[in-house]
C-alpha cells in the first residue's frame, strides 16, 4: 500500500482548456459540500490544488447532468464555457458518447464531440440588452461610456470588450481589475482586450471576474465574437487566439458555439486533515 495515500476524502478532477484550468467535484458522491470558503481555499495554488474555476457537477432532471461554476475568489459565476467543454469531454468519454446535455444557471447546453477530438458547446444566444447583461443604467451596450468606448455583452456571464490595435500591449493585471469593479457593473465584470488581424483572426487576452488574468476564457471568447459581428469587424464565425491556444466560434441561429480542445491532467483526493484545517 502507498503509504502517502489519503484515508478518505473530497475527489476531484484536474482539467483544463487551452490553460483555463479547472478542479471538477461530482458533488453526487458523498462528501463535503463545496461553499465560498472551500472553493477559495482549494483555488489557492500554494496551500490548496489551484484553479481559475471550480466545476461542481449535480444531479438534473432536464438534463444528463448540472453544472454549477466558482472562480478562484470563491464567488460563483452563471457561466464558464472552457470548464463545461472540459466535463463533457470527460463524461462522453465516462458513458462512451458524442453528445451531452448540460443545465447551467444560464440554461440548458448541448455539446458534441467532433471528428477531430475537440469538443464544442453550444452557450446559448448572446444577451444583449443593458438589464440582462446586466448595466446598472440604460446606455447603449456596443457603446459603453468608459474610457475606449468597450461594449457589454453576456453570455450568462457579463463581459466588457475593449478592441484595441495591440491586444498585446495592454497591462490587464492594472486595467482589468478597475473595470472588473466599475459601478456600471453591478454584477462586476469580465474584461476583454481584442485586435483584429489582417488575416481576419482575433488575438483576445482576458481578465477573468473572480480569477484574474487567465490563458483563455471560453465565454470571454464567445462574447468578443458576438461584439465584433456585432460592431461590423468580422462575420459571425471567427478564429480567436488567446494566451493558451485558439478557439473556434461560430454564432448560429440557434446560439454562440465555441470549439476547443480539452484536457483530463490528474484525478486526485483532498487529505481530511486539509479539509478539516480549512473548514
Ligand atoms: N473561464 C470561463 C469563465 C469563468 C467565469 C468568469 N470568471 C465569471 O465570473 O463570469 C470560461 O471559459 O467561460
Amino acid at each position: 500500500m502507498n503509504s502517502f495515500a489519503p484515508l478518505s476524502g473530497l475527489t476531484f478532477t484536474k482539467m483544463h482548456g487551452l490553460g483555463n484550468d479547472f478542479v471538477v467535484v461530482d458533488a453526487r458522491l458523498p462528501g463535503p459540500r463545496v461553499t465560498p470558503a472551500l472553493a477559495q481555499s482549494l483555488g489557492d495554488r500554494n496551500r490548496g490544488v489551484g484553479f481559475d474555476q471550480l466545476a461542481e457537477i449535480r444531479a438534473s432532471d432536464r438534463a444528463d447532468l448540472r453544472l454549477d461554476f466558482w472562480n478562484a475568489d470563491g464567488t460563483l459565476s452563471g457561466a464558464c464555457g472552457n470548464a463545461t467543454r472540459c466535463v463533457a469531454a470527460r463524461v462522453m468519454d465516462q458513458k462512451g458518447t458524442d453528445s451531452l446535455r448540460i443545465e447551467t444557471a444560464a440554461g440548458v447546453l448541448q455539446a458534441l464531440r467532433r471528428d477531430d477530438g475537440r469538443i464544442s458547446v453550444n452557450m446559448g444566444p448572446p444577451q444583449r440588452g443593458w438589464a440582462e447583461i446586466p448595466l446598472a443604467r440604460d446606455v447603449d451596450p456596443l457603446a459603453l461610456p468608459l474610457a475606449g468606448v468597450p461594449a457589454a455583452i453576456g453570455m450568462g456571464n457579463p463581459h466588457c470588450i475593449h478592441v484595441v490595435s495591440d491586444a498585446d500591449a495592454i497591462a490587464l493585471d492594472e486595467i482589468g481589475p478597475l473595470i472588473e469593479h466599475d459601478p456600471l457593473f453591478p454584477q462586476r465584470t469580465n474584461v476583454e482586450f481584442v485586435q483584429v488581424r489582417a488575416d481576419g483572426s482575433l488575438r483576445l487576452r482576458v481578465w477573468e471576474r473572480g480569477a484574474g488574468v487567465t490563458l483563455a476564457c471560453g465565454s470571454g471568447a464567445c462574447a468578443t465574437a458576438v461584439a465584433t459581428h456585432l460592431l461590423g469587424l468580422t462575420p459571425p464565425a471567427v478564429e480567436i487566439e488567446m494566451d493558451g491556444g485558439w478557439l473556434s466560434i461560430d454564432w448560429r441561429d440557434d446560439g454562440v458555439w465555441m470549439t476547443g480542445p480539452t484536457a483530463h491532467v490528474f484525478d486526485g483526493t483532498l487529505a481530511p486533515a486539509w479539509i478539516e484545517a480549512m473548514a
